[in-house]
């Protein structure tokens, strides 16, 4: 079993006229960093709060590090969340206490000792960046500061899982990646990370698991994912940048595999015409002298306006409608109705070890994307046919629409010459040629 397993979840909200999740199939092994994209409304936050156990499934079934959800009593969701550190947009600290005691109090709050307390507290402050700032109140910390505080909160006793939702949403791009920084570097502790974005510059540069949602159903499982679909914004633009990256990424399997570059004189696969270079990512310093770049580096160099994407671009703003984040109000409530027994293991963190087979990734609902879209392509040099068609596809598709442009702007001129407006106007004209 993974450590989140999601079986045919789907959640129904009362009242609502569609399901927010339909059907969803979903794996996560230990360690994984995943992105969750999609449009505002797509089902991301439901998701993120099912895993939270602040709400629950209407069908199917959810595991997570060997819970199953369903089972869960309110009473122990408060011990559940334990291993789960959670991460918001607005970061929501504890206006009346320090930088410190922020902290300190989610450990407090597990019956962690007070001395371990005073030894983890530094050193979590120190892995966000934050030494020196442990007497600041929370309004006397920037933006990312304040993140930063939020996520030693969360990692303070080293969940299994860390669920963010928008974490850099209130950030610019440059204090954002800083935050990804600190999450990335988390993740490399063995932490799971699910993080929901709209931040396009941060899928596009981290290159991670990437899982899209749509209606509230699973529609793009992808290792070193894009943030941008061609299946939901099939223009032209989209859906040649992902053919092209399709392409790209062929070529580089086919580069690194044969240490050679595209253009290398003496790389006889590469026959393409169009300017992939463009697409393909430029290689720093690091990487010149060898070393593999990695996320966080991509990020910065890559991060330039903050942009949200397609979907951002699209759809209302996250805030609009984001639900998620309620805290843990409710269990703490249900704690409190339900005190016939005390909690056994309150008190205790929980590092159970869950064992991790590899299950495969969800599979996408055929019905919701059609015919399964072809794999992508292997090295050339495997399957030189394949790489070539698709490179020539490309080609062809950018000639098609490089003589639709040419075809229409020729029409306007001539429609400007002969003072007609549009087609129907040239149709009535003929029409009355045709009628003389
Ligand atoms: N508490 C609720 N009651 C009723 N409907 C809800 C509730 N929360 C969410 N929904 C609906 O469920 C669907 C999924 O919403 P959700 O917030 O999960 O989307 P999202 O992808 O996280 O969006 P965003 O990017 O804006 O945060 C939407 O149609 C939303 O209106």
């Amino acid at each position: 079993m993974a450590l989140i397993d999601l079986d045919h979840v789907s959640k129904v909200y009362d009242h609502a006229s569609r399901p927010a999740l339909e059907d969803v199939n979903l794996h996560i092994n230990r360690g994984d960093f995943v992105f969750l994209v999609g449009a505002s409304g797509a089902g991301k936050s439901t998701l993120l709060s099912l895993l939270l156990r602040e709400e629950k499934v209407s069908d199917g079934e959810i595991h997570v590090a060997g819970n199953d959800l369903h089972r869960i009593s309110n009473r122990h969701v408060p011990h559940y969340r334990r291993s789960i550190g959670f991460v918001f947009q607005d970061y929501k600290l504890l206006e009346n206490k320090t930088v410190w005691e922020n902290v300190a109090f989610a450990l407090e709050v597990i019956g962690t000792k007070r001395s371990t307390i005073k030894s983890i507290v530094p050193q979590v402050l120190e892995a966000v960046g934050l030494t020196g700032k442990e007497n600041r109140m929370p309004h006397e910390l920037s933006g990312g500061e304040a993140q930063r505080v939020a996520i030693a909160r969360a990692y303070a006793n080293h969940p299994q899982i860390i669920l963010a939702d928008e974490p850099t949403g209130n950030l610019d791009p440059t204090t954002s990646v800083g935050i990804m920084e600190v999450l990335e570097a988390i993740n490399r502790t063995g932490t799971t990370i699910v993080m929901a974005t709209h931040n396009e510059e941060i899928v596009n540069s981290m290159r991670k698991r990437v899982i899209e949602l749509h209606n509230g159903r699973i529609v793009r499982d992808e290792e070193n994912g894009m943030y941008d679909s061609a299946l939901y914004f099939p223009d032209e633009d989209v859906t040649q940048r992902s053919r092209l990256e399709q392409a790209v990424r062929s070529v580089e399997k086919v580069s690194s595999l044969s240490n050679d570059y595209i253009g290398d004189d003496d790389n006889e696969t590469t026959t393409e015409t169009v300017d992939l270079e463009r697409f393909k990512p430029h290689k720093t310093e690091t990487e010149e002298n060898g070393n593999e770049e990695n996320a966080v580096e991509r990020l910065a160099r890559n991060v330039h306006t903050g942009r949200t994407g397609r979907y951002g671009e699209a759809f209302a703003s996250a805030e609009d409608t984001l639900t998620w984040g309620s805290g843990l109000g409710d269990a703490d409530a249900a704690d409190k109705e339900d005190t016939s027994d005390d909690d056994d293991n309150a008190g205790k963190m929980s590092d159970d070890i869950v064992t991790v087979p590899q299950p495969p990734h969800a599979s996408v609902p055929e019905s919701v994307l059609g015919p399964a879209p072809a794999p992508p392509a292997p090295p050339a040099f495997l399957q030189t046919e394949t790489e070539q068609e698709t490179v020539a596809h490309a080609t062809t598709d950018l000639q098609a629409q490089e003589t639709a442009k040419r075809t229409e702007k020729a029409q306007q001129l001539e429609n400007a010459e002969t003072g007609e407006t549009d087609i129907t106007d040239r149709a009535d004209k003929d029409n009355v040629k045709d009628g003389e």
